[in-house]
């Protein structure tokens, strides 16, 4: 079974892949992805400095992150433009490694799409798993984990769709405001009710 893992920034979807991967799980990660393929000399990093200047460039050669951020987070057109650039090498590389888990013999293979719904990727999975925080909690952990301010927070969770209207759209929702003992018991609760194998 293909299940795909979503939610919102910091709403702790890597939290709960970490544990499937410590339970030998096959987990297929976006925003891996999303690294690889705009690494110095892929195609969506030139296309990015196209895009963006040069501006954009780190010392080291790679694509400043952060940089790239404060332009696209806050504004829907820059951010639709660098989506149309990563989105598809994305998918791509996250549908190769798809069929090489399938390939392998895996059961059930775990996609972590931060951008599920957004992109509108439901055709990709069987089931929907998204991991829910009310959104103080969710501005909160994110202000602490990456030392944001709250706008910069705001900026990010307002360029997604809300975890609400996320939640009413899962085949499952793991209630993440607690604690992640809380979320793990869900997570097993979950594994016995779809029969999930490795
Ligand atoms: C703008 C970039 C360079 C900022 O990098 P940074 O290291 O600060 O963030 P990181 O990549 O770790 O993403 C953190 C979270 O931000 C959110 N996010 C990232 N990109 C977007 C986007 N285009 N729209 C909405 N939310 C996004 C996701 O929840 C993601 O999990 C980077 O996020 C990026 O390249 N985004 C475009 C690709 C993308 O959409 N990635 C998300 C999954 S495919
Ligand atoms: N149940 C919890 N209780 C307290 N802190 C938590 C809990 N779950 C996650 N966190 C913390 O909240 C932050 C966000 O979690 P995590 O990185 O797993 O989110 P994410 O959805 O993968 O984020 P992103 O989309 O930005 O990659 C992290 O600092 C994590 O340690």
């Amino acid at each position: 079974m293909i299940i795909g893992l979503t939610g919102g920034i910091a709403s702790g979807k890597s939290t709960i892949a970490n544990w499937f991967i410590k339970n030998d799980y096959t987990v297929i990660d976006a925003d891996k992805s999303a690294r690889k393929v705009v690494e110095p000399g892929e195609e969506a990093y030139f296309k990015i400095v196209d895009q963006f200047g040069k501006d954009v460039i780190a010392e080291d050669g790679t694509i400043d992150r952060a940089k790239l951020g404060a332009l696209i987070f806050g504004d829907e057109t820059e951010r639709k433009k660098l989506n149309a650039i990563i989105h598809p090498a994305v998918r791509q590389d996250m549908l190769t490694q798809k069929d090489e888990a399938i390939a392998n013999g895996k059961q059930t293979i775990i996609l972590d799409i931060p951008l599920l719904f957004e992109s509108k990727l439901q055709w990709m999975v069987d089931k929907i798993v998204v991991v829910y925080v009310e959104e103080e909690t969710q501005r909160n952990r994110l202000m602490k984990r990456n030392d944001y301010t709250e706008e910069e927070a705001n900026a990010r969770i307002s360029s997604q769709i809300p975890l609400d209207e996320k939640k009413d759209q899962a085949d499952a929702v793991i209630d993440n405001n607690g604690t992640v003992d809380e979320s793990i018991h869900q997570i097993k609760e979950l594994l016995e009710t779809w029969q999930l194998k490795v």
